[in-house]
């Protein structure tokens, strides 16, 4: 595990929190980052794995704890966010899918529903301050969250489908709590990536800033609009909305990973991933 708590940009050593200060190693291997505002009570997660975000299971794993430390913590609020000034997050880490090996695999995927679970049913507002590229896996992320700001001129979507993959069940719920049930079905089965004005326009996203610091204040002021209202109340109501979501998943988590497994494992899905990752390549040269 490699994520850091901040509070109030220092290190807290205060004894209500003092369990929770992870050990932190280099800065440079540092994966997540957690800073909680003392006055306000809101966390910021910024991912921070150069260059894209790619969700590995390091990475997954250092989401995953991190969002617990800020449930533990009853923090007000989560604003997920991206260390990157172009890319919120590219997704799952294709290296994770191609050519893998098994045991981590399993793992992977694991670490990718629990993040799941953990951000989409969490007690604690969220939103996402989506300040760069979101496709497939980064869009899950900031779809799980109650409220998303973006920043002008990217992109967003889950193009599972452009890649010869078949975004799980979950995936689906997830863009269906927040799109229109007809404009999910397009979007997925199409795979299409929308521009920030596009996500907009069909409400993918909530709110457009010109910047990264205009995202956040907007995110706060969503967390904000809950001033009136009782958390438990509201977390109660929230639980309940996503309930059957969440239950499809934790009844069928085990056959989840064996279903991830076998179809990436499918020798045309690898032969089309191998593809994938070098005209990403190429298009980096
Ligand atoms: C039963 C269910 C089964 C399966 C379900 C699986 C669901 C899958 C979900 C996913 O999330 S799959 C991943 C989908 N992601 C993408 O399609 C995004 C691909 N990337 C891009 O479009 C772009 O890279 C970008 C994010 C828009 C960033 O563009 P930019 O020009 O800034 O960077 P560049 O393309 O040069 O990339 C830099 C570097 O990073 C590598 N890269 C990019 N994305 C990924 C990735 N998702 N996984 C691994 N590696 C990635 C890219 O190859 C470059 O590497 P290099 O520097 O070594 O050349």
């Amino acid at each position: 595990m490699q994520s850091a708590l901040i509070v109030g940009k220092k290190i807290c050593s205060s004894l209500l929190l003092r369990n929770w200060v992870r050990p932190l190693s280099a800065a440079s291997d540092k994966l997540t980052n957690v800073e909680v505002n003392d006055k306000t009570g809101f966390a910021k997660l910024t991912m921070n794995r150069p260059p894209v975000n790619g969700l590995n299971l390091d990475l997954l794993r250092d989401l995953h704890q991190s969002i617990q430390d800020i449930e533990k913590n009853k923090c007000r609020g989560l604003i997920l966010t991206s260390a990157s000034n172009t890319i919120f997050s590219a997704g799952l880490d294709i290296m994770e899918m191609y050519k893998p090996d098994q045991e981590r695999l399993k793992q992977f995927w694991t670490a990718l529903q629990d993040v799941w679970l953990a951000l989409y049913g969490s007690a604690v507002p969220t939103a996402a301050a989506i300040n760069g590229h979101s496709p497939a896996g980064g869009c899950l992320l900031a779809a799980s969250c109650e409220y998303r700001v973006m920043l002008p001129k990217y992109t967003i979507g889950l193009n599972e489908t452009q890649l010869g993959i078949v975004a799980p069940k979950w995936f689906m719920s997830t863009f269906r709590n927040v799109l229109p049930r007809r404009i999910a079905e397009q979007a997925l089965t199409q795979g299409k990536m929308f521009t920030s004005d596009e996500a907009l326009k069909i409400g993918l996203v909530d709110e457009l800033a010109a910047t990264k610091e205009e995202a956040l204040l907007k995110c706060e002021k969503f967390f904000a609009s809950f001033a009136k209202t009782d958390p438990i109340a509201r977390y109660l109501t929230k639980k309940q909305l996503r309930h059957n979501d969440i239950k499809e998943l934790l009844d069928e988590k085990v056959q989840d990973v064996e279903n991830f497994v076998l179809f990436v494992n499918q020798p045309s899905v690898q032969k089309g991933l191998g593809l994938y990752l070098e005209s990403l390549k190429k298009k980096a040269k």
